[in-house]
């Protein structure tokens, strides 16, 4: 297979090193300043650039025919348009805030956990996210992810950064070293807590889920999850 990286900084190269350890080739690496891009030889493109140049990256793609692998995150203030270009071009695109297989698990036990605390009112839950030092954004593409799938899940409105209100969810961001991704949900009474755990031991795992969510997404048309390439639908 044929891929192009859009975004060359730590996931693109592990990416890359993945990518080519399963036998596919590399045949583009775009990142700032790479002038005119050429389309023709791509099978596939993995997006893992920069909140402020992913929706442009993802339109160029659809333009030219190419099924696109999204992971950047703090962009999808303009997802639903990217949807709409996909649809109009009749491509095909799976973003996901998280590509690791075992988060992907994780934001199942997420909602099926924050169903059945929805019943306990003993409960409030937080949310905790860690991340390197590097990273641009606050909160995690990961942790908006599990705060929304737990407000569609419970009687909980919204979430806030810190200091959260009534019936909204506390997110709490820290940046320490080169911590690659950990996230906590944990629910809380007086008595006991609850505390579900993802912790990414490197970027290989992110990378991983990416190039096989690109192997997946070959041939099809339409817009999907990592629930469809792990067939957790059923
Ligand atoms: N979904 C996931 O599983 C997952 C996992 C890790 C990181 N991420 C996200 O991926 C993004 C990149 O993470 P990173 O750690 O590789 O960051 P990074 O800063 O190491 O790499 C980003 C790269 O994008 C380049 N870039 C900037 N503008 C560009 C443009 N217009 N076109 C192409 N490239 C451009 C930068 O020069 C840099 O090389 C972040 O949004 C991060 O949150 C997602
Ligand atoms: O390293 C990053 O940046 C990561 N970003 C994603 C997020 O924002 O949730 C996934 C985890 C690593």
């Amino acid at each position: 297979m044929n891929i192009a990286l859009f975004g060359y900084g730590k996931m693109g190269k592990m990416i890359e090193t993945v990518s080519q350890n399963k036998g596919h080739n590399i045949v583009a690496k775009i990142d700032v300043d790479s002038g005119d891009i050429d389309y023709s030889e791509m099978d596939v493109a993995i997006d893992f650039s920069m909140p402020d140049a992913a929706f442009d990256n993802i339109s160029g793609c659809f333009e030219n025919g190419v099924p696109v692998i999204s992971g950047t995150t703090g962009w999808l203030d303009n997802y639903d348009d990217a949807v709409a270009l996909c649809q109009e071009k009749n491509g095909a695109f799976i973003y996901a805030s998280n590509f690791s297989l075992g988060v992907t698990i994780f934001f199942e036990l997420n909602r099926y956990l924050a169903q059945m605390m929805s019943r306990l009112d003993q409960y409030r839950v937080s949310l905790e996210e860690i991340h390197h030092t590097q990273k641009l954004d606050a909160p995690s593409g990961t942790a908006i992810s599990l705060a929304e799938d737990i407000i569609e899940n419970s009687d909980y409105q919204g979430w806030k950064l810190d200091r959260a209100g009534d019936g909204e969810i506390p997110v709490t961001s820290k940046r320490i070293g080169d911590t690659p991704g950990t996230h906590t949900v944990n629910y809380g009474s007086k008595v006991d807590h609850i505390e579900i755990r993802h912790a990414a031991h490197n970027r290989e795992g992110f990378a991983l889920g990416a190039v096989i969510a690109a192997e997946w997404i070959q041939g099809k048309t339409g817009i999907f999850t990592m629930k469809d390439v792990l067939d957790l639908n059923r």
